[in-house]
């Protein structure tokens, strides 16, 4: 079970060329970073996984089911996406009919939309905000909601694009015990970010995105010790990473416990 991007291009209604034949396969369970410049093309590539964004050249197979022959409605149902910015999404007066809006489209047991919205709500800390209008919460939790409401409908894999971008520490915290939970259930959890500490802490497998493509498929490990793919992409490493590399030090440091362990 996995979603498989076959040759893949896109270019835009204008002509714009924005992913340029993508070539990639995310696993059911995986919990994949996608990083890189802005502009690289990574939310392009990622609203591609689910029918988002049509491919111009190449097939999108989402567990074995060549996209083409359905619709975005019916894509969703496998490969929930949640957008960058939450005010695309939210549209409800209440938390509670936000993350239950799908589930009711879908005439679902009321019973069971009950269950299903009110643990997308517990797993993403908003179990006690159901009756407020989600246009009163500050944007962080406003985000956390459009990731219940992606969750509630039980997708196969998620694409959570810049999760972190204003989340305060504790809100990182739920977010990222969140995405273990749910990649432990089997869900393909997809990550688009910025935040290089999220990138090392989080993901075991990161694709790194520069000029419409994909330049690098690996390790965290393995894609800091690249300084041409760093300087490729215009990411940037970690702090920890830095500081090891000021201090001398060769080894590829990611955590401050690595480090202490190392000095002297
Ligand atoms: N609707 C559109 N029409 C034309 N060009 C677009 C459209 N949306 C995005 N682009 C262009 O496609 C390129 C890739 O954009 P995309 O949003 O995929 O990049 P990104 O890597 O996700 O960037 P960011 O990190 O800033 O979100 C950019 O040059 C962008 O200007």
């Amino acid at each position: 079970m996995a979603i498989e991007l076959k040759d893949v291009s896109f270019s835009y209604p204008n002509g714009y060329l924005a992913n340029e034949h993508l070539n990639l396969t995310i696993n059911q369970g995986e919990k994949v970073g996608i990083i890189g410049q802005n502009g690289a093309g990574k939310t392009t590539a990622v609203k591609l996984m689910n029918r988002l964004n049509k491919p111009t050249e190449g097939d999108v197979i989402i567990d074995g089911i060549n996209t083409k022959d359905k619709t975005t409605a019916q894509i969703a149902k496998y490969v929930g996406y949640v957008f960058q910015n939450p005010d695309d999404q939210i549209f409800n007066q209440t938390v509670k009919d936000e993350v239950r809006y799908m589930l009711k489209k879908s005439r679902m047991d009321p019973k069971l939309i009950k269950e299903k919205s009110d643990r997308a709500l517990e797993l993403t800390g908003l179990i006690d905000s159901k009756r407020k209008n989600p246009f009163d919460l500050p944007l962080p939790t406003r985000k956390f909601l459009t990731i219940a409401a992606v969750i509630a409908t039980d997708p196969k894999y998620i694409i959570l694009d810049e999760p972190t971008a204003g989340l305060d520490i504790r809100g990182i915290e739920v977010l990222e015990k969140l995405m273990d939970t749910l990649t432990a259930e089997g869900m393909g959890v997809i990550t688009i970010t910025h935040d290089m500490e999220f990138v090392a802490r989080n993901f075991d497998r990161i694709v790194v995105m520069a000029h419409k493509n994909i330049i690098m498929d690996s390790t965290a490990q393995e894609v800091f010790a690249r300084n041409d793919i760093i300087e490729d992409a215009r990411i940037k490493k970690p702090e920890i990473a830095l500081i090891a590399e000021v201090l001398g030090i060769r080894e590829e440091i990611l955590f401050v416990d690595e480090l202490v362990d190392l000095l002297p």
